[in-house]
């Protein structure tokens, strides 16, 4: 049995003057996957979430996203970690959470306070006093903590240091990104959900994807199963190496 792709793009095109951000990209991801949507700055990354989330319109060509148009009706369904983030600053960690249960369609308050006991986030803690790599925990807690069958974060690691930078500082808060990563592999293999994760780190994660999409300058340059990519090709960094003829840059 075919299973309809939980994204898929035909021709889509999004141009800023001149420049292609999205370039006649043509994409179809297999539902219930970990994507690793990987490719250097600027390749158009963030555009296309923007373009699943209905954020942006494209110039031509065709996007479905769980069978249909996006727009609000798609985004009830897509838990959207976007590459910037607002807050109300007065707000704490828990009052985000409670905003999050009322207003986030299968927001679950109790996964999400359990997520924050697991990566140490105090929910007391207000979220304008926060640090980056704090505040991205939070990003992150508020899109996983809900049951939807798609999950978009936009560089989510971005600010998590490796061994957390407030760790040897303060002596507490010993949550690195490995252990982050490892808490939402133990998650996310329980639930039937696709996740769309855009990286530069990937060195650090790649054992995190099961599906692999590279882009360059607006295209998707190879698309498929992280398996055989390593299989072709070796680490995602050799990888990086052949497809991209450079090294890996952060
Ligand atoms: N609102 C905008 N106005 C003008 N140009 C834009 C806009 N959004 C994106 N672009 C351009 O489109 C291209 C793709 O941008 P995009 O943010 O999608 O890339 P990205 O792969 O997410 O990059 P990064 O890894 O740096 O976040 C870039 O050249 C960017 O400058």
């Amino acid at each position: 049995m075919m299973v309809q792709p939980i994204v898929k793009c035909d021709q889509l095109t999004k141009r800023y003057g001149k420049k292609y951000a999205l370039d006649h990209f043509d994409l179809a991801i297999p539902a219930g996957r970990i994507v690793g949507v990987l490719g250097p700055n600027g390749c158009g990354k963030s555009t296309l979430f923007r373009a699943i989330t209905g954020l942006i319109t494209p110039d031509e060509g065709e996007i479905r996203v769980l069978g249909q148009s996006p727009g609000w009706q798609t985004n009830r369904f897509i838990g959207y970690l976007p590459d910037r983030a607002r807050w109300y600053p007065r707000h704490t960690v828990l009052q985000a959470f409670e905003w999050g249960a009322s207003f986030l369609p299968g927001f679950d308050l109790e996964a999400a306070k359990k997520f924050a006991r697991y990566m140490d986030v105090d929910l007391e803690m207000s979220l304008s006093g926060m640090s980056k790599g704090q505040e991205a925990r939070v990003m992150l807690i508020l899109c996983m903590s809900r049951e939807v069958p798609l999950i978009i974060l936009d560089e989510p690691f971005a600010g998590i240091d490796l061994i957390s930078r407030e760790a040897i500082i303060a002596g507490i808060d010993l949550i690195s990104r490995e252990a982050i990563i490892a808490g939402m592999i133990d998650y996310l293999e329980e639930r039937e959900v696709s996740i769309l994760i855009s990286t530069h780190d990937i060195q650090e994660v790649e054992g995190l994807f099961d599906y692999i999409v590279l882009m360059d300058q607006g295209k998707a340059i190879w698309s498929g199963e992280a398996d055989e990519l390593r299989a072709q090709y070796g680490s995602l960094h050799d990888v990086f190496r052949t497809f991209y003829k450079r090294e890996w840059s952060r």
